[in-house]
């Protein structure tokens, strides 16, 4: 029998009577083709992947394994709706804490309608993404009396140090108590995993041309303190990446310094941050950053380069 995903954290939602994903709870996750040219585009993207001979098999598993198409009942009443065969990647999990991190300092894809990029050009702004280079889309994190869920508006609203204070959250036995400091209990085996995981997708998006993953999350999870895995998560907007390195995907997970980050390391690379990183005025000066000049670029990612992994390496190993 399907049903909505309970462990869902983002994106389109079925149980809001909308068109959104099902799981048949044996491991299988049924999402829906979007409309407007995105399920489909999501489709070929799935496809080609899965059908290209380049992609390392280590680098394929950390995509959910595709199983083809299959026509079922849309969860919005629209009748029968042509849905993607995934994997269930958090299927097997008995109470998993779930994050989903949107990855990129911008959201949308070239070629956009202008009305599309001022949409996710606004959000990308009035969220920390162009800031650090990624946002939270959405969590759950268990704990012994329940979860830890905030809603979608919450966590839109979440500045750079709701960002840390959730990451240090997400590997904590106590993450609903506001009255005392996360515990960090699971931090070095939920992000020591994570790290490693993220370092062998970090090399491959240093080399591959092939894929630009615009708007594509990160989801990260655990189950109760086991070691933490990465999946990654929405394709319907990658575009053909023309031989050049995916920069803006690449800026969100980039790491400088890892293990060991002294203070000092620490000052001196927030420094550096706050001497380099680019202002935006707006969308077009935005964009001229976003250069595929290899030197250029290496200058933006340098000053992206003290965020996602250098906030889960101090939570990892300075607790
Ligand atoms: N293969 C999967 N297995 C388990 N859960 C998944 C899988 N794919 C997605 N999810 C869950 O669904 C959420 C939304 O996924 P996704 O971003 O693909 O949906 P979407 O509706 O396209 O999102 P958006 O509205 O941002 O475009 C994720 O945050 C995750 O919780
Ligand atoms: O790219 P698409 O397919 O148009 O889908 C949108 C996109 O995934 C945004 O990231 C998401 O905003 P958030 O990440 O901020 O949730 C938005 O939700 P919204 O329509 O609720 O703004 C989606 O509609």
């Amino acid at each position: 029998m399907l049903k909505a995903p309970v462990h869902q954290v983002a994106g389109h939602k079925a149980n809001e009577g909308k068109l959104g994903p099902l799981v048949d709870g044996s491991g299988r996750f049924y999402k829906p083709l979007q409309s407007n040219g995105r399920g489909s585009e999501e489709l070929v993207f799935y496809k080609s992947f899965f059908s290209d001979p380049t992609i390392p098999d280590r680098i394929r598993s950390y995509f959910p394994a595709f199983y083809g198409t299959k026509e079922l009942e849309g969860s919005d009443g629209s009748g029968l709706v042509p849905h993607m065969i995934l994997e269930d990647v958090v299927g097997n999990l008995i109470d998993p804490s779930v994050i989903d991190i949107k990855i990129g300092a911008r959201t949308w894809y070239p070629h956009a309608s202008a009305e599309y990029i001022e949409k996710c050009f606004k959000k990308d702004k009035e969220t920390v993404s162009q800031q650090l280079g990624f946002r939270i889309s959405g969590l759950q994190v268990h704990n012994t009396t329940g979860w830890w869920k905030p809603a979608k508006k919450l966590v839109h609203g979440f500045g750079i140090e709701d960002v840390k204070l959730t990451l240090k959250k997400f590997v904590s036995s106590n993450p609903c108590s506001n009255m005392v400091e996360p515990d960090c209990l699971f931090a070095s085996t939920v992000y020591g995993g994570i790290l490693e995981h993220l370092l062998e997708l970090k090399s491959w998006f240093e080399n591959q041309t092939t894929f630009h993953f615009c708007s594509t999350s990160i989801l990260m999870f655990h189950d109760k303190g086991s070691v933490g895995e990465v999946k990654l998560v929405d394709f319907a907007h990658v575009v053909d990446g023309q031989s050049v390195i995916d920069h803006n995907f690449l800026g969100g997970v980039v790491v400088e310094r890892f293990y060991g980050m002294s203070e000092a390391d620490d000052h001196r690379s927030s420094q550096r941050v706050k001497e380099s990183r680019p202002v935006y005025r707006d969308r077009a000066d935005f964009c001229s950053c976003i250069s595929i000049d290899k030197d250029r670029h290496r200058l933006i990612t340098r000053s992206v380069t003290a965020t996602f992994h250098n906030f889960i390496t101090n939570i990892s190993f300075k607790t």
